[in-house]
């Protein structure tokens, strides 16, 4: 990496880069990121679900010996602050996901890295100096499937995470407005060599969804087929019911991520943390949680701990930040949203991570 990136002044909170990565990226790519489906209200709603709940303070505690560290699948975390898989990080800085790894490795921070990225699952494990999962979407060609797991096996990844509410390329208007046009499947990095036919594009009278689609993409069966083929710890993105969160239980899943996808897949989804403690309180502490959508201060983290999340995973934030300021700036990012975390611990009297619990949050 030759250019030296910068923090721009000025940049104090997460959503300060914005405004940045607006004026950097190109108008598709910025679409791509920011935007959300149709409406994009589910991405209105993960906001202001969060700027709804109140914090109850606390004063005066004992913090010693304090801190943010926690264990995920037997994996040491220094923080519970990680980054969402997201594809196309090549869209903000040609080194793409190499300079975002190198961000994450800078604040300590584990990463998830997309299906969908635009280098190779083993080109950003060798450059990778924190821990890394990798999400799977599945694909209709289960053998490619399998080989992408072993991949992910052979490349150090230390779980697997399974994106199932996107069985299909979402009808983003923004993006359709700006022109962006997503890359074909078997010109990502990850998937050359892959052939496909599917196409979610319908002619007029023709129907979009229910012409042969749907007969390759991902099923229940599915996820006990990957079970069989791994002993990778497996995580499903993208449960928002506790129906799904408990048949996730009983095919044999090790934790789960909430998550609407960032308002990316259907409109009008409520908020992650509006469903978090639905969701938790079914699966009653059987697997860890994992929660994303809406991210942007450290006192959301803090709140989706108090519902019930282990971790929470950040998305767009990051992208901006690497769009602005290459890895320093992904390292930035990270850096304020833990700060802000570790603060809003303290003022709410949370020593540790197993003293936020629901207490924290004011009712009434
Ligand atoms: C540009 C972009 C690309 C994304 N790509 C993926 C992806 O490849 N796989 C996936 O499971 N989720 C993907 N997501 C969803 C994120 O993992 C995450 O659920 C979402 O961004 C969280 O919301 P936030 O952006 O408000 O933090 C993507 C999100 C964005 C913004
Ligand atoms: C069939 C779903 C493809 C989604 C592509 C990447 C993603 O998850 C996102 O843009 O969001």
């Amino acid at each position: 990496m030759t250019r030296s990136f910068e923090i721009p002044p000025g940049v104090v909170a997460p959503d300060d880069y914005e405004p940045l990565a607006r004026e950097r990226l190109t108008p598709e790519a910025y679409a791509y990121y920011a935007g959300g489906v149709a409406d994009e209200i589910s991405v209105r709603w993960n906001r202001e679900a969060f700027e709804r709940l109140k914090l109850r303070p606390r004063v005066l505690g004992d913090f010693t010996d304090g801190g943010t560290g926690l264990t995920l699948f037997g994996q040491p975390f220094e923080h519970p602050i990680l980054l969402a898989p997201a594809a196309h990080h090549g869209l903000a800085v040609p080194e793409g996901e190499i300079a975002t790894v190198v961000g994450a490795g800078g604040a300590k921070a584990g990463m998830i890295v997309s299906t969908e990225s635009d280098f190779t699952l083993e080109e950003i494990a060798r450059a990778a100096r924190t821990p890394l999962w990798f999400q799977l979407y599945i694909q209709h060609d289960r053998g490619f499937t399998a080989d992408l797991v072993r991949r992910a096996e052979e490349a150090g990844y230390g779980a697997l995470v399974v994106t199932v509410d996107a069985p299909v390329y979402s009808l983003r208007n923004r993006e359709q407005r700006a022109g962006y046009r997503p890359p074909k499947l078997s010109e990502h990095a990850n998937m050359r060599g892959l052939h496909t036919n599917y196409v979610a594009e319908a002619a007029l009278g023709e129907s979009l969804m229910f012409r042969g689609y749907l007969d390759v993409a991902a099923r229940w069966a599915d996820i006990a087929w990957l079970r069989s083929i791994t002993r990778l710890p497996i995580l499903l993105k993208g449960i928002m019911t506790p129906e799904d969160a408990e048949r996730a239980i009983t095919h044999g899943i090790d934790g789960i991520v909430v998550s609407n996808h960032g308002g990316r897949v259907l409109d009008t989804l409520p908020a992650s943390i509006e469903v978090l403690p639905s969701v938790a309180q079914q699966v009653a502490g059987r697997v860890p949680i994992l929660m994303d959508g809406g991210i942007r201060r450290g006192t959301d983290v803090l709140k989706a701990l108090a519902f019930g999340a282990s971790a929470v995973l950040v998305g767009r934030p990051y992208l901006y930040a690497l769009a602005v300021a290459g890895p320093a700036g992904v390292a930035h990012v990270l850096h304020l949203l833990r700060c802000e975390f570790e603060v809003a611990m303290v003022l709410t009297g949370c020593r540790t991570l197993a003293d936020i619990g629901p207490d924290v949050i004011w009712r009434g």
